[in-house]
């Protein structure tokens, strides 16, 4: 449906999106998966017609939106990070004025606001004004907005950043039952339990390049060569974690005060070792796990850095 061919932009002398293909499936769910930084918005606003790239072409169809970008703007509803709303408008009142600006009006404006509200569960709250609303119920809002003209394809940029457990857990179904209604989406995340619940396909970004692509599970199988093994303790000393990464099979390490992810080399045995070293540093280990690998872990095997490092 959509193909993105070595799209690149360029900013002063950042590299954002270095040279990537990208294609969307028509019914899928895509997630673009990376840290802060990777790309993915530069990478989202270049498909949604925002910016124009520096090389590359983008198609819809086999027809190139960097000519024709109506096509895209026509079925494309684009969540954007910020929430673009007017906080001294009711809820429905923005639904109206953005409406409006998509071109509906009259009746057929009124369903779809009916309908929207719906989806994203603000019904209750339409008459109230939003600067009143919670970070979850603006971002609700925000994604009711991009839905009134009913697009095809919605793309949605860090939906979830910010904002309550059950908002984010609302999202996460909402998003889920548009595409069961057949809306193509692009999800980007640097929540990978979130791409890896939604999401049929994933492409991992970091420093504008596409580092790997395949489905939560293909993904995960890439480090079926590694064990991920999980040490608590109340604390982790440096030393400690230094001793550790000298370890023969020991390939990352991700750490923070109190829990220890390594990615080990597959059926290499290092508890013996792991326990010299908290010995040798008095330090109790409260728990040693054997984990099931997460797309965290994929990300680590591949950059030998966290997500969210
Ligand atoms: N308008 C701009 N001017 C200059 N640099 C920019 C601009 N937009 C993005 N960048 C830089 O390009 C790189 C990629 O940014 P981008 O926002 O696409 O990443 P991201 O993966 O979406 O991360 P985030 O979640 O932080 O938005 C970053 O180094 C960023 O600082």
């Amino acid at each position: 449906m959509i193909e993105a061919r070595n799209i690149r932009k360029v900013f002063k002398d950042v590299v954002a999106v270095d040279g990537i293909n990208i294609y969307v499936k028509k019914g899928e769910i895509l997630g673009i998966l990376g840290p802060n930084g990777a790309g993915k918005t530069t990478a989202i606003s270049m498909i949604a017609t925002l910016l124009l790239p520096d090389g590359g072409d983008i198609l819809l169809q086999e027809r190139s939106i960097l000519k024709e970008p109506k096509l895209m703007r026509r079925i494309l509803g684009l969540v954007p990070q910020d929430v673009a709303l007017y906080l001294d408008l009711s809820g429905r009142e923005n639904l109206e004025f953005f409406g409006r600006v998509y071109g509906l009006s009259g009746k057929a404006l009124e369903m779809r606001i009916k309908k929207v509200l719906e989806i994203v569960g603000l019904n209750g709250k339409n008459r109230e004004i939003v600067k009143n609303y919670s970070g979850g119920m603006k971002r609700r809002l925000n994604i009711g907005v991009a839905l009134l003209h009913d697009p095809e394809i919605l793309i949605m940029d860090e939906p979830t950043v910010g904002i309550d457990p059950q908002s984010r857990n609302h999202i996460l179904e909402t998003v889920k039952g548009l595409n069961e209604e057949g809306k193509t989406v692009i999800y980007t995340s640097h929540y990978m339990e979130e791409v890896d619940y939604l999401c049929d396909r994933i492409y991992i970004m970091d420093y504008g390049k596409i580092i790997a692509e395949g489905s939560p599970d293909e993904l995960k199988a890439m480090i079926s060569r590694e064990d991920v093994l999980e040490l608590k303790a109340t604390l982790f000393s440096q030393e400690f974690i230094e001793d550790i990464r000298k370890i023969s099979g020991v390939k990352h390490i991700l750490h923070d005060d109190s829990t220890l992810t390594l990615n080990v080399e597959k059926g290499k045995n290092i508890l013996s070792d792991v326990f010299n070293v908290a010995q040798k540093y008095h330090t109790t280990l409260i728990s040693v796990n054997v984990k099931v690998p997460t797309l965290e872990d994929v990300f680590l095997s591949l950059t030998g850095r966290g997500l969210r490092d």
